[in-house]
């Protein structure tokens, strides 16, 4: 377990024992995203995972209204909204999440340190089609069953891979959406060529997706090379939300 998040991982837990939105029924059908990243690169445009984000422990801090940045994005031609619902160190809250979902008809990623099939129960009221699975911070057998709960909803897990052997692991539990995440979760510091080295070493039938330090057109193009199908943005978009006409031109 990442030292920094010892202290609050158990907020996490009790949080998501709470549901505090048991009772909201779900309105919408679930939108599957892997098809979507697929059409999308073959006509030629960057399929790009936009992400709601207020604060991240790198020292990130920006308020936007999620209606408008969502709206926006989807106008723009992102293929998914991702939604950061952990509310104790990234400020982002599952109210974030229902609104996003609301707004927009591509599909919603809930991105939080998902440990519990209760927050995934959650995930599904609120309306995600999507859910983020961090392998570091699960065992083989956490992670496989958490898998297997996501896709019983019809959900996709995007499942977050770190090193080698966090890959190994995902590619045991049958991943078929895998995130790179260049950020170390201990040091917090983006680290390129190790992304680019795990996007090379995975299979091609996996969906790829860049996470992470994302701020330019010519880093998209070669994270592309290295086998990238997607790309994962939250600070250099919600800093700068008209970069995304360019990020999405192939
Ligand atoms: O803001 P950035 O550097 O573009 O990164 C987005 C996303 O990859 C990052 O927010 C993230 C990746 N994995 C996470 C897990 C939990 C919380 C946040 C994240």
């Amino acid at each position: 377990m990442p030292r920094y998040l010892e202290g609050w991982i158990k907020d996490v837990v009790e949080n998501a024992l709470r549901r505090p939105y048991l009772s909201r029924a779900r309105e919408k059908p679930v939108l599957p995203l892997i098809p979507r990243i697929k059409k999308m690169k073959e006509s030629g445009l960057n399929p790009i995972i936009a992400e709601f984000k207020r604060r991240s422990p790198s020292g990130f801090a920006q308020d936007r209204d999620p209606v408008e940045y969502s709206r926006l994005m989807e106008q723009n031609g992102a293929v998914a909204m991702s939604v950061i619902t952990e509310n104790t160190v990234f400020q982002g809250s599952y109210d974030y999440l229902y609104t996003v979902g609301k707004t927009v008809k591509i599909p919603v990623l809930m991105k939080d340190f998902v440990v519990t099939e209760n927050q995934i129960d959650t995930a599904y009221d609120l309306g995600a089609d999507v859910v983020l699975l961090i392998v570091r911070i699960l065992t083989e057998r956490e992670l496989s069953g958490l898998l297997e709960y996501i896709n019983s909803y019809n959900m996709e897990a995007l499942v977050e891979v770190h090193d080698e052997q966090d890959l190994e692991i995902a590619l045991r539990c049958g991943a078929k959406l895998m995130g790179v995440n260049s950020r170390d979760l201990i040091s917090l510091s983006i680290q390129k060529e190790k992304m680019m080295k795990i996007l090379e070493m995975l299979p091609r039938d996996v969906v790829k997706v860049a996470e992470s330090g994302i701020e330019t057109k010519e880093e998209i193009s070669l994270l592309k090379e290295k086998g990238a199908d997607a790309f994962l943005i939250g600070s250099s978009l919600m800093r700068d939300p008209d970069k995304i006409k360019a990020f999405v031109s192939g």
